[in-house]
């Protein structure tokens, strides 16, 4: 059923439950359960709205999973993230994500075979390779791993001058981690030119302050990085990047190191972008990688002065977006993630409307959506983008949107022009990435508020609310030994956890629509996010399709 022509796309009525309640979608950003301790922030902050629906389970309340293989990921040790959560949530069905998509290539050496790898190897003989990506084995947005093997199997297959340019991540693994990965990286490039590949790391940057923008938010992050990558220009240089990182560390954390760029004796860069090179993205996640991809790929591009557009041959790890075709090569075809919930609610003539801040709104559209950019039908649809603060670290401002959010989720409830309302609210994943306990405190705290408000408004129109997460974040702050005790580091400082967590989620329904007798069933105990997208179908009315993961509910007779 691959291309939608053959797909039916009538739903079947569902035999209990009605059509017509509007549906409140309320999905909290890096919002995990975890035991109340003093590093559970959701804990730690009045959160009296989210304390309330605990009080449902467990017919009304309960934990599904959003880590590892319930949401496609390789292996069970995978912290949930919010592409794959998203995706989920979205299509109802587990696809295998990119990461293991990647893995497969690589394991089999099928990456190579592909039209991108052919694409990119002409200009191995005359150019240069640059692989630009995350530099760590958080396993979100690329894996240190597979960087290797591609490095391997370039080199292999007749690349003979690489030039890595690196983003130190601090955000998906320990802030002070990419030392370690720079080290690691930098051996692996000697053994390279031992090999005799002429192989170095020719510039970097911390992954928030340079390249790794999402949804338009900040193009000055992704010009930083141009100016680094491409022309080889930095306000920091340095003859090793080992250095280097180690040197700005001083003054910044790893995602927000400032760019730099690596000279020769002569001050000169050793790795600029120029005309006959490749160029190879090899984050096989998309929403931080799109802004580079358009940068790199678009004739026509108005959002910084790039000063010099070399002629290159491009391809993504993954294409980025399928409607866009962004890049158009790429090494590995990305999760075929079809006949989403909200392409099917949509064509059953269900009214959507979706909310985010900009940091988040592509989660709640794009990633929703099986990575599809823009509306199925804009006749029944309104995506709204609140505009997110730019060039700031959310914990200077842990409150985001959440309010505007939820009054935006609010009014389009009472406008009772919409059946769906779906909104991401941020404020546990954004801050909780910063390690700022007491700020994500004060996130968590406006997250509840936000959500507090959206449930008013359905108890005016008599609507149903569904209240869940993405995966974890906030409900936990530090690394832990196994025994869950508190990790310090050698000068006895407690390690904190900027990353996600392999925690469950909540979710929890209710609402004055909801129809009596409607309970979670107990028998799907491993429930992830994936059942989700059946559950929602439900409430508005509809029995999902046949190989959706089955419905969280059941209505049992009073
Ligand atoms: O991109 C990010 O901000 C982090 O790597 C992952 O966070 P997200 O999956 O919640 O977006
Ligand atoms: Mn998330
Ligand atoms: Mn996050």
């Amino acid at each position: 059923m691959g291309s939608s022509g053959q797909v039916s796309w009538k739903l079947e009525d569902h035999p209990i439950l009605p059509k017509g309640k509007t549906v409140a979608l309320i999905v909290l950003d890096g919002w995990g359960e975890y035991k109340p301790d003093e590093y559970n922030c959701i804990h730690v902050a009045p959160t009296p709205t989210m304390d309330s629906l605990k009080q449902g389970a467990p017919e009304k309340w309960r934990l599904i999973k959003a880590h590892g293989n319930a949401v496609g990921l390789p292996t069970e040790d995978d912290m949930g993230n919010s592409e794959v959560g998203h995706n989920a949530l979205g299509a109802g069905r587990i696809f295998a994500q990119g990461a293991k998509l990647v893995d497969l290539a690589l394991a089999s050496g099928k990456i190579y075979e592909g039209e991108g790898f052919k694409y990119i190897s002409e200009c191995f003989e005359k150019g240069t390779l640059h692989l630009i990506g995350l530099l760590s084995d958080g396993g979100v947005h690329s894996r240190l791993d597979q960087l290797q093997l591609l490095l391997k199997g370039a080199s292999e297959r007749g690349a003979k001058r690489i030039r890595v340019h690196i983003l130190t991540d601090g955000r998906d693994v320990l802030d002070g981690s990419s030392v370690g990965f720079v080290e690691t990286l930098e051996n692996d490039l000697a053994k390279l030119r031992d090999g005799g590949v002429d192989a170095r790391i020719a510039s970097g940057g911390g992954r928030m302050y340079v390249t790794m923008d999402r949804y338009e938010n900040d193009w000055d992050v992704v010009k930083r990085g141009w100016d680094a990558q491409v022309l080889g220009e930095a306000p920091h240089k340095f003859t090793n990047a080992v250095e280097a990182v180690k040197k700005l560390r001083e003054n910044a954390n790893d995602q927000y190191l400032p760019p730099f760029v690596i000279v020769d004796e002569n001050e000169k860069a050793v790795g600029p972008i120029v005309d006959g090179d490749a160029v190879v993205t090899f984050n096989f996640r998309a929403d931080r990688m799109v802004m580079l991809a358009k940068a790199l790929e678009y004739q026509d591009f108005d959002k910084f002065d790039r000063v010099r557009v070399p002629k290159i041959r491009y391809a993504g790890m993954l294409q980025y977006d399928g409607e866009l075709k962004l890049p158009n090569h790429y090494l590995v075809s990305p999760p075929e993630i079809d006949r989403t919930s909200g392409e099917y609610l949509v064509r059953n003539g269900v009214r959507t409307f979706a909310c985010s801040e900009t940091v988040k709104f592509g989660h709640v559209t794009f990633f929703w959506n099986g990575n599809r950019s823009g509306y199925f039908n804009p006749e029944l649809e309104e995506y709204v983008e609140i505009p997110s603060d730019v060039g700031i670290t959310f914990n200077v401002q842990p409150k985001m949107k959440a309010l505007e959010i939820g009054e935006k989720a609010r009014d389009a409830i009472l406008s009772r022009k919409f059946d769906q309302v779906r909104v991401n609210i941020p404020n546990g994943d954004m801050v909780g990435h910063t390690g700022d306990i007491q700020a994500t405190v004060v996130a968590c705290k406006a997250a509840d508020e936000a959500v507090k408000i959206i449930i008013d408004a359905i108890e005016q129109v008599g609507g149903i609310y569904v209240v869940t997460a993405d995966h974890g974040n906030a409900e936990d702050m530090v690394k832990r030994n196994k025994s869950g005790q508190p990790l310090f580091d050698k000068n006895g400082n407690l390690q904190i956890l900027t990353s996600h967590t392999c925690q469950p989620v909540p979710i929890a329904i209710g609402g004055p629509g909801l129809a009596p007798g409607v309970r979670f069933r107990n028998d799907v105990p491993n429930g992830g996010l994936a059942n989700v997208a059946a559950t929602v179908m439900n409430l508005h009315g509809y029995v999902a399709p046949n190989d959706y993961e089955p419905t969280l509910i059941e209505v049992v007779k009073n």
